[in-house]
């Protein structure tokens, strides 16, 4: 059976096809860098890790693209508040988020591209759009002309005339249609910039993701994902400018995902009723963060509470449990069980189940209730008088299988470490190339890379970063 995905384009679950047979090229939209994430900026962290995942486990070969925004209005305005340079800012917010969705269980994508290295393709990209009519500039900023794009509307299903009769143009603003969005603008005086053919200036959010995707994975990419609100104006936006500039179809499937909400209003910073990832990683499990945001179909809301969390515990505590008494039985069981045959055919059907809940459009709710069958299982066998390994062992691989494409280990995570922790650990390793002890130097490397940290020697001293 193929997978199926809900298409926001089609409103549609379509049968997944990729552009080419084994690969997927999928892009998620990235955070702001102005701010530590909060939970509900590690859902689509989370949910999209997770279709990778999945797409792994059925023998493709993803090559996923995540992007940052490292210079944008929040970005500044956070930088001039604390006094330090945008980059500052941005990097650091960079290095905390690869923390926290580390822990979280997150695998890294093939790319990280961010806005500050990318402004050559971003130019280049608004140079073809005003070439060919469908962007113009407007005394220093540079405008797409909505207009121009005939099917402007048709990831978010609105008609242009009733988007039209909402818009205003802002005070400020140069444009010549309240619809058209900016491309490009202008520096204010001290603020930092670029040259551009159109002065010195910055690009506006939609335009970085046409450009950094196009760079990565070309003119058509099979996902495009990212939470819900970025359907409109940030999608639709990234259509318009994608399809005006290469006369192609810009992403075959688009997914979003829910919000979290707390009270049932969304989480966000502007409102501030957020928790944030790293405080509530600091508290539980990550792994218990992970399992709980998957235990909701990623399209439902999830009304964040401290009982859900606890629920989503009680959860894994119950598999994970099972998997430990497993562990401890295996010592004692033989080889000789005759119900063998029953209890693989009866895995093999489970791990179908599992598989045919993940091929309807990602239906984790449903695989994690597969989940607790096979634990339930796995528990009424434990209660046999003769156990065989082999059984036993078949348990426990399914077991770590499907929960591995749901990104939970089942061996806790405990290598998410803190800056601290690396910094001391590094002292350590300059003082073993000291004592000569070259062997443990090397250790401490290794185990600092299997970390994911990665350590430059320089004439200044050693300086390390996340990978
Ligand atoms: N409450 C939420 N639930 C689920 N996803 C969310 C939520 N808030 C933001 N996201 C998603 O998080 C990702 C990172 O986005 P970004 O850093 O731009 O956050 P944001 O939208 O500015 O957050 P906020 O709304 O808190 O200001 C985006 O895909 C966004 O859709
Ligand atoms: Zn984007």
């Amino acid at each position: 059976m193929s997978i199926n995905i809900y298409n926001t384009l089609t409103k549609k679950k379509e049968p997944f096809v990729p552009i080419e047979e084994g690969k997927v090229s999928m892009y998620v939209c990235g955070p702001t860098v102005y701010n530590y994430i909060h939970i509900g900026n590690a859902r689509p962290a989370i949910v999209f890790d997770t279709v990778r995942r999945y797409l792994e486990y059925k023998g493709y070969d993803v090559k996923y693209v995540l992007n940052f925004t490292d210079v944008d209005d929040k970005i500044i305005k956070a930088a001039n508040d604390l006094k330090e340079e945008v980059g500052t800012v941005a990097q650091r917010f960079i290095d905390a988020y690869k923390q926290d969705v580390h822990a979280l269980g997150v695998k890294e994508a093939a790319h990280h591209p961010r806005v500050t290295e990318s402004m050559g393709e971003i130019i280049d990209f608004i140079q073809v759009l005003v070439e060919k009519g469908h962007a113009y500039e407007s005394e220093g900023d540079v405008y797409f002309r909505t207009r121009s794009f005939d099917e402007y509307g048709k990831l978010s299903h609105q008609s242009i005339d009733e988007l039209r009769s909402g818009a205003r143009i802002q005070v400020g603003e140069k444009k010549d249609d309240p619809l058209d969005f900016a491309l490009w603008k202008q520096a204010k005086p001290g603020e930092i910039a670029w040259e551009s053919p159109w002065g010195q200036g910055r690009p506006g959010w939609h335009i970085e993701c046409s450009a950094m995707a196009k760079k990565y994975l070309g003119d058509t990419i099979d996902i495009h994902a990212g939470g819900q609100d970025l359907t409109f104006p940030h999608h639709e936006n990234e259509i318009a400018q994608s399809e005006a500039a290469n006369g192609t179809s810009f992403a075959r499937y688009w997914m979003h995902n829910g919000y979290i909400n707390i009270d049932n209003e969304k989480m966000s910073k502007s409102l501030g009723n957020f928790v944030l990832a790293h405080d509530l990683i600091e508290k539980h499990d990550p792994r218990v963060l992970r399992f709980f945001m998957l235990s909701v179909h990623y399209r439902n809301p999830i009304n964040f509470s401290d009982e859900l969390l606890q629920g989503a515990k009680n959860s894994l505590d119950r598999i994970v449990n099972a998997y430990e008494n497993l562990e401890h039985r295996k010592q004692s069981s033989t080889d000789l069980d005759k119900s063998q045959d029953k209890w693989q055919a009866k895995l093999q059907d489970y791990q179908q189940r599992f598989d045919e809940a993940m091929d309807d459009d990602f239906n984790t709710a449903n695989a994690i209730a597969v989940l607790f069958d096979i634990t339930k299982d796995a528990n009424i066998y434990l209660q046999s008088d003769h156990t065989s390994k082999e059984v036993i062992e078949a348990f426990q691989s399914l077991l770590e299988k499907l929960l591995g494409v749901l990104g939970v280990d089942l061996v806790a995570n405990t290598d998410s470490l803190l800056d601290e922790e690396v910094e001391a650990l590094i002292e350590q390793r300059i003082q073993a190339r000291k004592d000569k002890n070259f062997a443990l130097a090397d250790k401490i490397r290794d185990d600092l890379k299997d970390q994911n940290i990665i350590l430059e020697d320089t004439p200044q001293g050693t300086r390390w970063k996340r990978g």
